[in-house]
């Protein structure tokens, strides 16, 4: 079974607009759950322009599926997923200022530096991802660091798919079947949509988690959130 975890990062950004509590992002993660969602993310960042530290922290208690922080792996970052420790962090190299996360790490150049922080994690308790391209080399170089898991880096493929989905599909689904011979488990993400969906994870056997926030939320505006929750998990429905 592919998970479903919501990217509520979206519905802060909406909040942080009028600094009031509306939309109350406690609320929709608890609503999230109740409407089928099978995990929450976070992606905080530095300035706290999307989901701010105190929410992560508030969220804790709350979340009754699977938790699941990403982002860049600072000091700061450490210490809050040390305070919160959630079942799983995505470890994303974004740079500060990216509007969002634009790349996957490079595993072989960072491989040292991502097997410390990849043992640091383990070691509070949480399952480890690490966010990347369908490279061969990449993921090879990823399973050597101790990770549990990889996410796939889909906007290429999310690019790609109206123009030739078997074309745009076809490195995702060599290294999702790579990372699994090595033992490591499949997450996916990034632009995925009500389009795309269906394909990948038909495309990917095995797929762990997809988490999705941008498109599910723009989709929600126009269906609701509950008919669109229930919208994107019966695209991960195996037939
Ligand atoms: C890691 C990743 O792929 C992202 O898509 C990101 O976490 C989304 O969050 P934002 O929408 O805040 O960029
Ligand atoms: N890890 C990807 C994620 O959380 C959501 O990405 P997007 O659906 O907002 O592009």
């Amino acid at each position: 079974m592919t998970k479903l975890s919501v990217n509520i990062n979206k519905i802060a950004t909406l909040r942080n607009a009028r600094g009031h509590n509306r939309p109350d992002v406690l609320q929709v993660a608890r609503d999230c759950e109740r409407f089928g969602a099978q995990g929450i993310t976070v992606h905080p960042r530095p300035d706290e322009r999307h989901i701010r530290y105190q929410d992560v922290r508030d969220l804790k208690p709350l979340v009754t599926t699977e938790f699941n922080i990403e982002g860049n792996p600072t000091p700061d970052f450490i210490e809050l997923v040390r305070a919160v420790r959630p079942e799983q962090v995505t470890l994303v190299p974004d740079a500060p200022d990216a509007i969002t996360s634009n790349a996957g790490w490079d595993t072989i150049r960072h491989q040292e530096y991502l097997r410390g922080i990849v043992q640091e994690f383990k070691q509070m308790g949480c399952r480890v991802s690490i966010f990347l391209d369908p490279v061969e080399e990449l993921v090879r170089a990823a399973a050597t660091t101790g990770t549990d898991r990889i996410e796939l880096y889909t906007e290429a493929y999310a690019t790609g798919y109206h123009q030739d989905r078997e074309a745009a599909v076809a490195p995702y689904r060599e290294a999702a079947a790579l990372a699994q011979q090595l033992g490591l488990g499949v997450n996916a993400g990034h632009d995925l949509d009500l389009d795309n969906l269906a394909f990948l994870h038909q495309q990917l056997p095995g797929l762990a988690e997809v988490s999705i926030g941008h498109a599910l939320v723009c989709d929600a505006l126009y269906l609701g959130l509950e008919n669109t929750i229930q919208l994107y998990l019966r695209q991960l429905i195996n037939n």
